[in-house]
C-alpha cells in the first residue's frame, strides 16, 4: 500500500460569506513593531531549564532565521557562561537580529565608574543594553532600601554613564503596573527620568504578571501621553494573560513586544512569542516576523530540544495537537472544509492538520486514513465498519492508536487482508536475576523466531529485561533483514491503565522508534510488562519491514 503522508492533504478551505471585521483598536497601525526575544535570559530564569553558552548561541542563531529584531543573551554581570556566550556572539555574523547585554542600574553603595554589574554590560560590547530600574515604591524602599529620590538617581546616571560608553539603552521598568498602582506619579517619575538621560525605549513590565488585561490598556494609555520614547511590553504569565496583556499593549500603540519561544520563564513563564507573533500577523494584521512565520513551529521545537523539555502538545499555532482533530463531528466536517474546525491555516505557523484515530472517531476519520494508504472504500463498506469495530474494542482494551500510527497501519493491512508477517514468533523467555542484596540485576532473553521455513533461535544480556529482549530480537532477526540495524528506539513509555489494581493493572506501552528518514510509533497492553513490550517491539520491527515505496 502507499502511503500518502497526511500532510500531503489539502481540505478545501471556503467561507460561503464574508465575515464581518470587529476593528482593533490600535492607535498607530502603521509603527513597526519590534519583536524582543527573551528566552536566553528570563527564559533561563524557568526551573529546569540550564542553557549551555554553546546552547544559547544555537537559539541566538535560530531565532535570527526567525527574524525576531532583538535577542536578551543574558545577564553578563551574572556568570561566567553568559560572558562566554557575548565573546562568541562577536565572532558569528547574524541577519536580522541584535544581540543585547541585560543588567541593573549599579548598585546603591557603587559609583557608575565602580559598578561591577555596569562594567560587565559594557565588557558585552553590545550595541545595545537594557537596563532595569525599580518602579515600585515597595522594591525601592523594601528591597534596594534607599530612598525614593536615590533610587532615580541610579537609574538616571546608570542609563547617563552607558550612553557615554556610545551604547543606546532600553529601558525595562521593572514592576511597572504595580508601582503605577501604588503611586503613580512616582512610577512616571522613573520612566521620565530614564527618557531624560538617554534610553531609547522604555519597557512597561508586569513582573510579578498580576495585572489584568483592562489594568493594562488603562495605564498603557496615560504612559503614552506622558512619554514621547517609543514603549514596550514586558509580561509575565502568572495569571494567565501575558499573551493578552502583550496584545492589549500594542493595542494602545506600544511598539515593542518582549518575550520567550514557548513561554518558558521564571515561575509561570513569560509571554509566549509562540502566541504572540502568530497573533499579531494572523489576527490583528501586524507585520512581525513577515514571511518567516512558517518557521515557527520548528523554532518552538528546536527551543524545546535544547531546554530538555517535554513539548506541550496542546500549545496554541505550534503544539503537535494544534491542529488534531479527534472527535467524529469534527473530523467528519474539517475533511470537507478546514474552517470548520480551525480558526487559522495550520501551514502558515508551520503547523499540519492531523487526523486522529481513536474510539472517538466515526467513519469518515476512518476512511480518510485508509484514503491516506491509496484505498478508496465507500463509507458503507463492510471493511471499513469491521475495522471501526476492531478499532475501537481494542481502545476499550486499553490501546491507544493517537500516538501509534505504525500499530494502526498494522492493524489496518491485516484488516484488509494484505498483511503478510515478516516473521513468526515461535516463543521468548526473559530472565531477571538478582543474586546479592546490594549487586545489580542480571537481564538475559532468549528468542525463537520462524522467517519463511529458518528457526532461529538467539540469546541476548541488556541492561533491563526491556533492553534484553531487543537485542535478542533484533540478534535473531538481523541476518535476514540487515536493514534493521538502522532501526534506533527513541523513546519508550509505560502508563498503567486502572491503578486501582495496584501490580495486577494493565500497562500500556508506547514505543517510538526510528530510521534514518522516519519516525513511528507503535504500542501494547497487557497485565504483563514484558509482554506488552513484546507487542510493541515486535510492531515496531514489522512496520519497518513493511514493503513501502
Ligand atoms: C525581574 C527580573 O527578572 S530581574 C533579573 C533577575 N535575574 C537574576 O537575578 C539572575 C542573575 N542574577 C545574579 O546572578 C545575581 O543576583 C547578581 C550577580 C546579579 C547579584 O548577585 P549578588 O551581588 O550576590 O546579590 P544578590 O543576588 O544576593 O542580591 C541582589 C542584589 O542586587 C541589587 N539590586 C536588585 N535590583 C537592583 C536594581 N534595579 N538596581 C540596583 N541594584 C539592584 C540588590 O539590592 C542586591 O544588592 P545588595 O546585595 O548589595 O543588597
Ligand atoms: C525586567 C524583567 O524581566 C521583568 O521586570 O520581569
Amino acid at each position: 500500500m502507499a502511503r500518502k503522508s497526511s500532510q500531503t492533504r489539502s481540505s478545501r478551505r471556503t467561507l460561503p460569506e464574508e465575515p464581518v471585521v470587529i476593528p482593533v483598536l490600535t492607535v498607530d497601525r502603521a509603527a513597526a513593531l519590534e519583536v524582543y526575544d527573551t528566552t536566553l535570559r528570563d527564559g533561563a530564569q524557568a526551573e529546569d531549564v540550564s542553557f549551555s553558552a554553546e546552547d544559547k548561541v544555537r537559539v541566538a542563531q535560530k531565532l535570527d532565521e526567525l527574524g525576531v529584531h532583538y535577542i536578551e543573551g543574558g545577564w553578563p554581570g551574572a556568570n561566567p557562561k553568559d560572558i562566554e556566550f557575548f565573546r562568541i556572539m562577536k565572532t558569528i555574523p547574524l541577519k536580522h537580529a541584535s544581540v543585547i547585554a541585560f543588567g541593573s542600574t549599579r548598585k546603591a553603595s557603587n559609583s557608575v565608574q565602580k559598578d561591577q554589574n555596569l562594567q560587565a554590560l559594557l565588557a558585552a560590547e553590545t550595541k545595545t543594553i537594557t537596563l532595569f530600574g525599580k518602579t515600585w515604591s515597595l522594591h525601592v524602599t523594601d528591597a534596594l532600601g534607599i530612598s525614593l529620590a536615590k533610587n532615580l538617581e541610579l537609574i538616571g546616571d546608570s542609563i547617563a554613564h552607558l550612553k557615554s560608553k556610545g551604547r543606546r539603552v532600553f529601558y525595562d521598568a521593572e514592576h511597572f503596573f504595580d508601582g503605577y498602582k501604588t503611586n503613580p506619579e512616582y512610577a512616571l517619575n522613573t520612566i521620565r527620568k530614564a527618557v531624560e538621560a538617554g534610553a531609547e525605549r522604555v519597557i512597561l513590565c508586569d513582573t510579578n504578571g498580576g495585572a489584568m488585561p483592562w489594568e493594562i490598556r488603562a495605564i498603557c494609555e496615560v504612559v503614552r501621553q506622558e512619554i514621547t520614547v517609543p514603549l514596550g511590553i514586558h509580561a509575565h504569565n502568572d495569571c494567565e494573560m501575558a499573551v493578552a496583556n502583550s496584545l492589549v499593549a500594542i493595542e494602545t500603540g506600544i511598539i515593542q513586544v518582549q518575550g520567550t519561544i514557548n513561554g518558558i520563564g521564571e515561575r509561570c513563564g513569560n509571554a509566549n512569542l509562540c502566541s504572540i507573533i502568530p497573533n499579531l500577523e494572523l489576527k490583528m494584521r501586524r507585520p512581525a516576523l513577515g514571511d518567516r512565520l512558517s518557521h515557527l513551529k520548528d523554532v518552538s521545537g528546536f527551543v524545546t530540544e535544547i531546554a530538555n523539555l517535554m513539548p506541550n502538545k496542546h500549545q496554541p499555532y505550534v503544539g503537535d495537537s494544534a491542529f488534531a482533530h479527534k472527535g467524529g463531528v469534527h473530523i467528519h466536517a474539517v475533511l470537507k472544509n478546514a474552517l470548520t474546525y480551525e480558526h487559522v491555516d495550520p501551514t502558515r505557523v508551520g503547523n499540519r492538520q492531523r487526523v486522529l484515530v481513536s474510539d472517538y472517531a466515526g467513519r469518515s476519520g476512518l476512511l480518510d486514513k485508509i484514503e491516506a494508504y491509496g484505498i478508496k472504500l465507500s463509507k458503507d463498506h463492510a471493511k471499513v465498519q469491521e475495522l471501526m469495530d476492531t478499532l475501537k474494542a481494542r481502545e476499550n482494551e486499553g490501546y491507544q492508536f493517537e500516538g501509534a500510527e505504525g500499530s494502526f497501519e498494522l492493524l489496518m493491512r491485516k484488516a484488509m487482508g494484505t498483511h503478510k508477517p515478516a516473521f513468526q514468533l515461535l516463543g521468548f523467555r526473559v530472565i531477571v536475576e538478582k543474586k546479592q542484596e546490594d549487586g545489580a540485576p542480571l537481564s538475559e532473553a532468549t528468542v525463537m523466531i520462524k522467517v519463511g521455513g529458518v528457526v532461529e533461535h538467539t540469546a541476548a544480556v541488556g541492561a533491563g529485561p526491556v533492553n534484553a529482549l531487543d537485542h535478542a530480537l533484533r540478534k535473531a532477526l538481523e541476518k535476514f533483514y540487515p536493514q534493521l540495524q538502522e532501526v534506533k528506539l527513541l523513546d519508550y513509555k509505560v502508563r498503567v491503565l486502572a491503578a486501582n489494581k495496584g501490580t495486577e493493572s494493565k500497562v500500556r506501552v508506547l514505543i517510538e522508534s526510528g530510521d534514518h528518514k522516519d519516525k513511528w510509533g507503535t504500542v501494547g497492553v497487557s497485565e504483563n510488562i514484558i509482554e506488552a513490550t513484546w507487542q510493541a517491539l515486535a510492531d515496531s520491527i514489522e512496520y519497518k519491514l513493511l514493503a513501502k515505496p
